[in-house]
């Protein structure tokens, strides 16, 4: 099983149109790597120049410390599963999991063996005699994955390979994966996804792409609750994390940000006297927020209201977004005032988090 080290790693297609540039990343061995962003930002495109099937025009990739720029694929030493499972039809499970065994010219106990273990894992025991169109998406789904398993790789590479299973289907096998990976504690992953949920569950570590480069790295709660930048506070968490422009005045250990629109803001951020008067964006998540009769950071007149059983999501007129536990469809066409306690409450200066400064 493997490390891998991307420096400075670009990629430019037909020598003008960037899509990536400079990407420094240390994957460590058994680590479980997400990579997300939005839609065209070069995930794929990242995962596909890991595994040698996209050229990579700048940097290094090393596994194991062996620069891996022009060593073709089979070589690598790398499994890739696709969002499309790629089975042959003709074939049972069996075969299907054999076949790359046999084209290496592996002895009929050595595939046995190697095909047995995997279908254990992936509890597919009792499908390996039946062909892939008696299978459920989500089955089919495993057998693509038994058929990297026993390749016994040094690392995997999932391309959104639930994004063809439906809801249900999905959170399944996703549970699936989680578990496989526990099972192969060693085995590096590296995992592309627009799903927020899987990014979330799956992680050890996730790197946010956005505009050609990165946007952040890490585990998932240090995304979640010190976002580096704008862009990650909203891209991470579902309804985007609410950003109020407002003024410093008041510094120290905890940060007094009177906003524009009225309220008063205290952060746990610590800053000093030197940022006095700094335009700021408060940024506070929707479930953070509190409906207070006291000192409010926001008040607002409720547009539309969904209650969702467990939670009520509040749209304001303005765009800002509040989750109340609960049920709350009377709150529409209402004033409303929230708070939030300080620890929840992050602040950027020119889009940048002055946690991090
Ligand atoms: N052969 C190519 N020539 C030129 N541009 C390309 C080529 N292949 C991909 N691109 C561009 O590279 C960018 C990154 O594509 P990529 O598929 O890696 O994005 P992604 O983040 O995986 O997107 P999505 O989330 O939509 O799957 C896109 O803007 C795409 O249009």
């Amino acid at each position: 099983m493997a490390d891998l080290k991307l420096t400075s790693v670009a990629k430019t297609y037909g020598g003008t149109v960037d899509v990536l540039k400079d990407i420094n990343l240390d994957i460590k061995q058994g680590e479980l790597i997400v990579f997300v962003g939005p839609s065209g930002c070069g995930k794929s495109t990242l995962l596909r120049m890991i595994a040698g099937l996209e050229k990579i025009t700048g940097g290094t990739l090393e596994i194991d410390g062996d620069v891996m720029n022009d060593v073709p694929p089979a070589q690598r030493g790398i499994a890739m599963v696709f969002q499309s499972y790629a089975l042959y039809p003709h074939m049972t499970v069996r075969d299907n999991m054999a076949f790359a065994l046999k084209l290496a010219k592996k002895t009929p106990a050595e595939i046995d063996e190697a095909v047995n273990r995997a279908a254990k894992v992936l509890q597919l025991d009792e499908y390996l005699d039946r062909l892939p169109k008696a299978l459920s998406g989500g089955q089919r789904q495993r057998v693509a994955i038994g058929r990297s398993i026993v390749r016994d790789p040094k690392v995997y590479l999932f391309d959104e390979p639930l994004s063809n299973l439906d809801a249900a289907l999905r959170v399944a096998t996703r549970i699936e994966i989680a578990q496989l990976k526990e099972s192969m504690p060693d085995s590096t992953m590296i995992y592309v996804t627009h799903d927020q949920v899987e990014a979330m569950t799956l992680a050890s570590r996730i790197v946010v792409l956005a505009n050609k480069g990165i946007a952040q790295v890490g585990s998932p709660l240090e995304l979640y609750e010190r976002p580096e930048n704008e862009f990650v506070a909203q891209f991470i968490g579902s309804p985007a994390m609410n950003l109020l422009s407002g003024k410093i005045t008041a510094t120290g250990a905890q940060t007094t940000v009177t906003l524009d629109g009225g309220g008063v803001a205290v952060s746990a951020v610590p800053t000093t006297d030197a940022d006095i008067g700094l335009a700021v964006n408060v940024g506070v998540r929707p479930e953070d927020l509190v409906e207070t009769s006291g000192e409010a950071l926001y008040t607002g007149k409720v547009k539309i209201t969904e209650a969702l059983g467990e939670v009520t999501l509040l749209y304001f007129e303005d765009g800002v977004i509040g989750k109340l536990p609960g049920i709350h469809a009377d709150l529409r066409g209402q004033s409303v005032s929230l708070n939030s306690v300080p620890e929840k409450v992050q602040i950027f200066h020119n889009g940048t988090s002055l946690y991090y400064r």
